[in-house]
């Protein structure tokens, strides 16, 4: 049980983690904090929240549990700002989709060592929608939840951020941040490259919207990610810079190769292509257990 639970960022990750937490009585009382008087106000009518309060210090003053889910560019500042101000026994944890940039914004806060007692986690969840109205107790359901700590975290702490993302129904597993950065380039970041360009392509392409107009299910399917939040974007491009431009380029090869292939009129090896993918993509939705939720 958590007596008092900080969200710094009360918006789709902090809110609904928030709501999941009070849906399972696994929490007492939660503070908010952000930087949009609206969004708190919000927050606090809609019941995520007992109260808030603008200064992430003052949030975090009398928390056992922190949760930190602001755009990635801006936990440097929030770490700078909870700096001293926690008490012994509390842990944070973030819900950042890069985690190397969060390990350094934190060794370089605190002076060298990542503190014990920060988590970096990440879950594998979430929607194109931002903001705590767009939040809601499920969205962690049969998730899974990525938590990277480094050779400083203190197992303790990790088994108390464990325990909580257990309470709201996600599988926790544990991997390098390293590795993380890697993994989550291919299967979240590249993803949404490839659908921010496509859709920014096609616009740019024709002065107007007409192109859209004779766009089928399939176009709508690929690009609902594209209706992603760019700040948020802009700050996971920004911090997964290597991992993810390598991505992009070995993707752009795969590209290449396909326009040659279909300029050859190469039919046998169109057809192996295709049946590759789609053998790869049913073997990935038959093992969704748990899921990103998007199929
Ligand atoms: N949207 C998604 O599907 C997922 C997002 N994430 C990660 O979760 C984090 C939060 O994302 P969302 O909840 O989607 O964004 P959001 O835009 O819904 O919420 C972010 C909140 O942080 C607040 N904020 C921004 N800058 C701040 C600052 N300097 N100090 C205090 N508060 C600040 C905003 O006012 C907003 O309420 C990001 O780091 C993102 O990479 C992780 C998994 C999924
Ligand atoms: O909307 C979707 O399908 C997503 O993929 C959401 C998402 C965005 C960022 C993450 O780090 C994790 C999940």
């Amino acid at each position: 049980m958590i007596e008092r639970l900080a969200v710094i960022g009360v918006g789709l990750i902090g809110g609904s983690l928030a709501r999941a937490l009070r849906a399972a009585d696994a929490v007492g009382e939660v503070i908010g904090c952000g930087r949009s008087l609206e969004n708190l106000k919000l927050a606090l009518e809609l019941g995520v929240i007992d109260d808030y309060v603008l200064e992430p210090g003052d949030a975090v003053a009398d928390a056992d549990m922190v949760f930190i889910a602001v755009p990635l560019g801006a936990i440097a500042g929030v770490f700078a700002k909870i700096k001293g101000r926690l008490p012994a026994r509390a842990v944070v944890t973030d819900g950042g989709s890069v985690k190397g940039s969060v390990v350094s914004d934190a060794r370089r806060v605190f002076g060298g060592n990542v503190p014990s007692w920060l988590v970096p986690g990440h879950p594998i969840a979430g929607t194109e929608r931002s903001g705590v109205g767009s939040s809601f107790p499920d969205l962690y359901q049969n998730r899974r939840v990525i938590l990277t700590p480094v050779p400083e975290t203190d197992p303790g702490a990790v088994a108390r951020v464990r325990a909580m993302w257990e309470q709201v129904g996600s599988e926790v597993t544990e991997m390098s941040v390293e590795h993380h950065d890697e993994v989550l380039a291919a299967t979240s970041h590249l993803p949404h490259m490839l659908a921010f360009g496509l859709v920014d392509a096609l616009a740019r392409m024709r002065s107007n919207d007409e192109i859209f107009r004779y766009a089928a299910g399939g176009f709508r399917d690929f690009t609902r990610i594209a209706s992603s939040s760019p700040e948020m974007w802009r700050d996971i491009c920004l911090a997964n810079a290597e991992a993810l431009s390598g991505m992009l380029s070995r993707f752009g090869d795969e590209m290449n190769e396909l326009s040659n292939t279909i300029r050859s009129a190469d039919a046998d090896a169109l057809l192996s292509i295709f049946e590759r993918a789609r053998a790869a993509r049913e073997r990935y939705v038959d093992g969704l257990e748990p899921s990103t939720g998007a199929d």
